[in-house]
Formats: C-alpha cells, sequence, structure tokens
C-alpha cells in the first residue's frame, strides 16, 4: 500500500489544458474512483501518475516521495489499459509474467506468482493459449492480472471492464472489490460507468473539463450531488429536473407541483422566490390513491419493464414529464390517469443559474443550535 498526492497539475496539447491545475489525495490502501464523462481527462492523468506522460507544471508524489521526474518502470505501479495492450506473440502466462521477468525473479517464483492471480481471475486454464486465442473477457482478466502480479503498492485501472460483456462486467464489479482488497493496493481505478464507480469506490472523484468537479463517498454524492449535470450522471432512469419557484408558508419552505403543496423539510426560507430547479430520483416518487395526503394527478404515457425495476413515464397537467422507478414485481398504472406523491424530504433544489446544489438545513447543527 502507498499514498498518492497529485499538486496542482496541469497537463496542456498545444492550446487546449487536459488537465487544469487539479489536485488529488488518496490515501493508503484507498480505492479511488475517477469517473466522468468522455474526453474528461481521465486516461491522462492515469497516465500521468504511471509516468507513461509528463505534467506541464505540479508535482506527482507516490508515498510521499516526489516522482515527477522518475522513470515509469521505476515508480512501482501496476496498470492495466481499456484495450488489454497484451503482447501478441507471447502465450498469457508470459503475458502476466512480463513484470516479474523484468525483475529477473527466480524461474519457481515467476510460477507460482503467475498461477496464483491466475487461479484468483479464473484463467489458469488456458495460461498457454496466446491473446488471439482468448474471449475478451479472458484477454482483460489476464491484462488484470498481469498488473496485479508483482504485488505492486499503487494500482492504476483504466477502465478495464470497458470492452466486456454485460454479463462478466456485473459479475466483475461483484468480485474486484474482493479481490482489489485482497490484493492490499491503493488503487486508482478509472470508469464512465456510474454504477461500476459506484460498486467499486471508496470514493469517487468526478471529473469535467480537466477538473475534479466533487469527491465523496458514493453515497455523498448520489445523495448530495454538487451539481445539476453530477445529479444527472448519477442515477438510472436519470433524475427528474423541474423548473420551480419555492415559496415560505406557514408549514416551512414548499414548491407547487400541478398546484399540489410539496414541502421541503430540508431547505429554509433563504431560498423563497430563487429560480430554482427541482431535482427528484425517479425511486423517490410513488403511485398513490387519488385520496392520499399530497397526491398529484398525472397521466402515464408508458412503460417499461426492465430486469429489477419498472420505469413509467407520467406527465403532469401542465405537461411537465415524471420517470418514475419501482422494484419490478410491484404493481402501477399502465396507462391513463393516475396520482403520484412527492416525498419533498429526498428532493434537491438546485439554484437554476449557477446550477449548484443549494445548501440544505444542518438538521443535526439546528437541534444542538435550538438546545443550547
Ligand atoms: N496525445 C494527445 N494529444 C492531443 N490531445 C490529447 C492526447 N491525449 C489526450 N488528448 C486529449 O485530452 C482530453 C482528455 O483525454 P482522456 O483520454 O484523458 O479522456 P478520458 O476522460 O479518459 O476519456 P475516455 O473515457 O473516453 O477514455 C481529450 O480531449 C483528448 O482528445
Amino acid at each position: 500500500m502507498t499514498t498518492l498526492h497529485l499538486k496542482n497539475i496541469v497537463k496542456r496539447y498545444k492550446s487546449h489544458t487536459v488537465l487544469d491545475d487539479l489536485s488529488l489525495d488518496v490515501a493508503d490502501g484507498e480505492r479511488l474512483v475517477l469517473f466522468g464523462p468522455s474526453g474528461s481527462g481521465k486516461t491522462v492523468l492515469l497516465r500521468l501518475v504511471a509516468g507513461v506522460i509528463e505534467p506541464d507544471e505540479g508535482r506527482v508524489l507516490i508515498g510521499g516521495e516526489d516522482m515527477t521526474d522518475v522513470d515509469a518502470e521505476h515508480r512501482g505501479v501496476g496498470m492495466a489499459f481499456q484495450n488489454f495492450a497484451l503482447f501478441p506473440h507471447m502465450s498469457a502466462f508470459d503475458n502476466i509474467a512480463s513484470p516479474l521477468t523484468a525483475t529477473r525473479s527466480s524461474k519457481d517464483a515467476i510460477a507460482a506468482g503467475v498461477q496464483k492471480v491466475a487461479k484468483l481471475l479464473k484463467i489458469d486454464h488456458v495460461l498457454s493459449h496466446h491473446p488471439k486465442a482468448l474471449s475478451n473477457g479472458q484477454k482483460q482478466r489476464t491484462a488484470l492480472a498481469r498488473a496485479l502480479v508483482g504485488s505492486p503498492p499503487l494500482l492504476l485501472l483504466d477502465d478495464p471492464l470497458r470492452n466486456v460483456d454485460a454479463k462478466l462486467r456485473f459479475e466483475m464489479r461483484l468480485e474486484l472489490p474482493r479481490l482489489l482488497a485482497a490484493q492490499g493496493a491503493t488503487v486508482v481505478y478509472v470508469t464512465q460507468d456510474y454504477k461500476e464507480a459506484m460498486a467499486l469506490g471508496d470514493r469517487i472523484a468526478v471529473m469535467s473539463q480537466g477538473r475534479i468537479r466533487q469527491i465523496g463517498t458514493p453515497q455523498q454524492i448520489y445523495n448530495a450531488p454538487a451539481d445539476i449535470e453530477i445529479a444527472r450522471l448519477f442515477g438510472d432512469p436519470t433524475i427528474n429536473l423541474l423548473d420551480v419557484t419555492p415559496q415560505k408558508g406557514g408549514e416551512g419552505v414548499f414548491v407547487e407541483l400541478s398546484n399540489v403543496r410539496v414541502r421541503l423539510a430540508d431547505y429554509d426560507g433563504d431560498v423563497s422566490g430563487k429560480s430554482c430547479v427541482l431535482g427528484l430520483r425517479p425511486e423517490t416518487i410513488v403511485f398513490v390513491d387519488a385520496s392520499a395526503p399530497g397526491a398529484i394527478p398525472v397521466t402515464v404515457e408508458a412503460e417499461t419493464p426492465l430486469n429489477e425495476k419498472t420505469v413509467t413515464l407520467a406527465m403532469t397537467a401542465r405537461g411537465r414529464e415524471i420517470l418514475v422507478s419501482r422494484p419490478a414485481g410491484t404493481p402501477g398504472p399502465v396507462a391513463g390517469p393516475a396520482h403520484i406523491a412527492v416525498n419533498g424530504a429526498q428532493a434537491f433544489l438546485f439554484d437554476k443559474a449557477s446550477g449548484r446544489l443549494l445548501p440544505r438545513v444542518d438538521r443535526e447543527s439546528k437541534r444542538n443550535g435550538e438546545a443550547a
């Protein structure tokens, strides 16, 4: 295990600033996921940590040591990239063994090391095969095995599941955390898949345009996305976003949806009269009877049954579209008039002009303040 510190990294390609004064601290043994849209700079950042490319400005510290000017092979880093990058003329065994061969380990030690990691990744039966005789999933595991075999204290994984089929990706998403924990390395893991990010990361750094926009645990980011763009990146189906102007009434702050008041318990009067965007996760909305308190009339337009959930598109009287998600197998309306209820305590308010999440009332400190 080791630590990684990036200090004020700048990387430019001609006039294009790809990494823009980026700083990042990864703790000993932490699994940090770099998550962001295509082109946000994730791969460049990883290659820079590996020592494959140099920053224009800033420092890279591994285990507290300044490695900015140290060659890739002397950084003690294991890497696996999305395109596998296996040597085509070598067997899977030799591919996996290559980092150990480079350090002149004994033949027995190499064989034992390769066998152990190949068994862990369930590719011990294809070790004699050349890459062209391996499935994509086996290639991906071979590349991963090569990254793991030298037990590097810092492991860099660049979207290693991108080129594998959905079934294997699902399995690996379950297996990888255990595997990486057993390895005991500090891990920086790149993905464009928010589910993978949430399954694998102790923390997630959300990147966009060469900067880290938010960093936190998966739950922190899901439950308090820093802005609308991040809220949209996490969640399937995507979060509902509705223009609203909160008001203050006797019972606190509320917004009106089809003339029905939805109380926002986590917000105070500061947001009253502001142009806002209300964020509602589809899984926090439920279908209810017309007589239920807070029932909002809608028309059900379409229903999409997926494996684990059913997603319904509903339309309010004012023509606002709302997605509702419920676990598969639970009953709900298929078409026509219906009613939904919104849980205001699980809603977000974003400032419409800046897109930033508006601060919620810290109930704990409020309570303490009142007690004092
Ligand atoms: N060698 C290079 N020369 C010029 N521009 C480059 C080079 N390498 C990367 N870039 C640019 O840097 C930006 C960030 O690229 P990067 O590969 O890091 O994105 P990414 O977030 O990893 O995307 P993806 O998820 O699609 O892999 C892109 O605009 C890319 O075109």
